[in-house]
């Protein structure tokens, strides 16, 4: 022999077995590509390969130990189609031997079919292992089978038994500190809160990260607050704020009221910043969820700043440090990536308070057209992206350490109005699937936040659909029940807000949650391209709909802003289903039904007839699809309408049509000098409830 290979080329055999009647029969074997992996290249298949649901999972030996690939089982011949499982990320770059993080720390490890499972203190000395992943139920487990040497009456033979290895997966330990900064450059930065004081400055851009209450950071805007407040500065310091959605009321709320905010971009909850907002001190616009953290790339929002156009100071919070010094979020990622990249200055918030959360996101940047690519997400659990958020290290000028939670409260409990909702629209589910309109397992689901849309996730939890997947931007407490009910396989979202219990319950099971999972950012989460592919079920809550189908989101009175449009229009205008659900009728302080969520026309317009399929009331459901508007109307009333608005309505309706028709004006007939009667009757006297037209 005149020279050793230790790693030759690997060929690609297919086997074909052709089932004859006897049975008798050898398979055919043809040879796909004598030198399919080449010397030097991680020969993936050699140690095994598991096939599910349609993609095949390949293990290779090589020299520092075992690497896993995938791919679509009816691809294996195509190289290009594999994607390697390196430092905890699909990629497709094929890792060398020498790759980072490309090597399994969990092996079957061994040598002529004789395997040893090596996990920690766990150890099967074995003989032709063999996994039968289609008898794993959870998917957290698997069932081994090998081939053992027994001794029994003096003799010798062999069993097979089979075993059964649930695997263990155990919170990272939080000690006190910056136990997961991994990146020690980092600790240059380290400082106070109060010690950051030094870099604000009146009528700066901020971005902070943090969506729906949650990952915001808690300690620097603190900081802030305490400092306006001990120097009597209120309205003296004022900023521009950008973050992904709501942060933590006690902090945007405390800014709000110390009128510390100018300008505030693109979603917003709290009593005060409403308050700041409707009395014009605070300047609010709202932008669909998915198209904000784009418009800040683009410039948009700092095009009319007189120096440099980045934002001056972006405070993230983080989880986690990863040894390249990239930032692991927390319970939401936002819009953070895009908030960096647009970032003059960054101070990092690291909370030490809640495990870190490495592992759990999938995170892209925004790049710009025309050079912008698909997102090529096919399946809801499909990663796109990386686990944590690279950042310039020049860019740095702090890192605080942060030991408070996300205050996020208890949840409403659903009341029957809500239960009698979701009853409706379970059973409008039902009916699709009876009808092959939708699979048994439906289609990915998308649901907003309140005690509807809980009681809706709650009501599916008990229902009868198995397998169900879910793309949306934020996941609330009752998801937990639908992920413990079995039902529930996966779940896709920007940000998940749970209640304090709902969090101790998320953190204490994580090992049954945190594979089923991921956290996107927000372009992602609410890409309207991906709702659209997915055909999305798209469910949220409106202030008022109108009798033709248009729906206000945003506006009490076509003039007070709520909370703003969030993600329900990057949902509603691109889903299969688009549902909107509410309470029939509202209360006022005068009368118990006083405000009708059923109006002749909707005083502001945030989701139009052309986007939506469906409404849902306590009363009943309607389903619009294929409706002309003036059926649309009769179906509303009809179906969603209280009974003690439901004559008035009517009687609208034949009027406005009698009149129209006259005209002939009558595809979606309005009384131009009526149609706000019953909003202004609520402004006068509390209720929407009027003698007559
Ligand atoms: C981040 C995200 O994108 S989440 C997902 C999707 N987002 C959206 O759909 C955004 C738009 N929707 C929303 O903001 C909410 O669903 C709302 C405000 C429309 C309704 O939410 P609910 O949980 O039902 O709110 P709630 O009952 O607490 O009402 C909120 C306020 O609106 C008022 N309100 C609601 N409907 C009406 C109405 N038709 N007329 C007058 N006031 C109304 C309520 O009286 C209440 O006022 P208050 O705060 O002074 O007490």
């Amino acid at each position: 022999m005149k020279s050793f290979i230790a790693n030759p080329d690997t060929s690609l055999y297919r086997v074909t077995w052709e089932k004859r009647r006897d049975g008798n029969c050898l398979p055919r074997v043809d040879i796909i590509s004598e030198a399919f992996w080449k010397e030097k290249q991680i020969p993936l298949g050699v140690y095994g390969t598991v096939v599910k649901d349609t993609v095949a999972c390949l293990f290779g030996q090589f020299s520092k130990g075992i690497h896993l690939a995938r791919v679509a089982a009816n691809h294996v011949t195509d190289i290009k189609a594999y994607e390697c499982w390196v430092n905890r990320v699909w990629t497709k770059r094929m890792p060398s031997s020498n790759t980072k993080g490309a090597v399994m720390t969990i092996n079957i490890a061994g040598g002529q079919g004789t395997s040893t499972l090596v996990n920690g203190n766990a150890s099967i000395p074995a003989y032709s292992l063999q996994s039968h992943p289609g008898m794993s139920k959870s998917g957290k487990d698997i069932y081994l089978s090998y081939t053992r040497n027994d001794v029994f009456a003096g003799h010798g033979f062999y069993s097979t038994p089979i075993v059964h290895v649930v695997w263990e997966v155990t919170l990272p330990k939080r000690d006190p500190g910056f136990p997961t900064v991994k990146r020690p450059s980092m600790f240059k930065h380290l400082m106070k809160a109060e010690d950051t004081l030094k870099f604000f400055k009146d009528g700066q851009y901020l971005g902070w990260s943090g969506f729906t209450g949650v990952g915001y950071p808690k300690m620097v805007p603190a900081a802030l607050a305490d400092h306006v407040e001990r120097e009597g500065l209120q309205g003296k310091m004022k900023f521009n704020l950008f973050c992904g959605a709501s942060v933590g009321a006690e902090i945007e709320d405390r800014w709000a009221r110390n009128d510390m905010i100018d300008r505030r971009y693109p979603h917003q909850v709290g009593r005060n910043i409403k308050q700041g907002i409707n009395t014009g001190r605070i300047r609010f616009a709202d932008k669909h969820l998915s198209q904000f953290p784009q418009d800040l790339v683009y410039g948009f929002y700092t095009k009319d700043k007189p120096d440099n156009k980045k934002l001056d100071i972006v405070i993230i919070e983080a989880t986690a440090i990863t040894e390249e010094g990239a930032i692991v979020p927390g319970a939401s990622v936002g819009a953070s990536p895009e908030l960096i990249q647009m970032a003059d200055k960054v101070i990092i918030e690291v909370n030490t308070r809640i495990p870190s959360f490495e592992g759990l996101h999938d995170i892209n940047f925004c790049s710009l057209p025309p050079n912008r690519k698909p997102y090529l997400v096919m399946a809801v659990e499909d990663r796109i992206g990386s686990t944590s958020i690279p950042v310039d290290p020049e860019k740095i000028i702090a890192v605080v350490e942060s030991d408070r939670p996300d205050n996020t409260g208890s949840n409403t409990p659903a009341d029957e109005t809500a239960v009698a909702i979701a009853g409706h629209l379970i059973e409008f589910l039902e009916h699709e699937v009876k009808m092959g309109r939708l699979p048994k397992q439906l289609l990915p689901l998308q649901s907003g936040i309140g005690n509807i849309a809980n009681a809706i996730i709650g009501g599916l939890a008990k229902g009868p659909f198995e397998q169900v997947t879910v793309w949306t931007e934020v996941l609330q407490d009752t998801f937990l029940d639908f992920f413990d009910s079995g039902k529930l396989k996966f779940a896709s979202a920007t940000s998940v807000r749970f209640s304090p219990n709902g969090f101790d319950h998320f953190y204490q099971n994580w090992s049954n949650y945190y594979d089923k999972l991921l956290l996107r950012s927000q372009q992602v989460s609410n890409s309207p391209e991906i709702i659209r592919r997915l055909g999305c079920i798209a469910m949220n809550t409106p202030v008022e709909f109108d009798i033709y189908g248009h729906a206000n989101s945003t506006l009490v009175a076509g003039s007070g802003m709520l909370n703003g449009l969030g993600g329900s229009g990057d949902f509603l205008r691109n889903a299969k289903l688009s549902i909107m659900h509410t309470p029939s009728t509202r209360p006022t302080k005068s009368d118990k039904t006083g405000i009708s969520c059923v109006v002749p026309m909707a005083t502001h317009v945030d989701q139009t007839e052309h986007d939506l399929d469906v409404y849902v009331t306590e009363q009943g459901l309607a389903d619009l699809r294929g409706l002309c508007p003036r059926d649309r109307a009769q179906v509303i009333i009809d179906k969603c309408a209280h009974p003690d608005y439901k004559d008035l309505l009517k009687d609208y309706l034949d009027s406005a049509t009698k009149f129209c028709m006259r005209v002939g004006m009558g595809h979606e007939p309005h009384m131009l000098d009526k149609v706000f009667k019953m909003h202004v009757n609520l402004m006068n006297n509390g209720t929407m409830k009027i003698d007559s037209w």
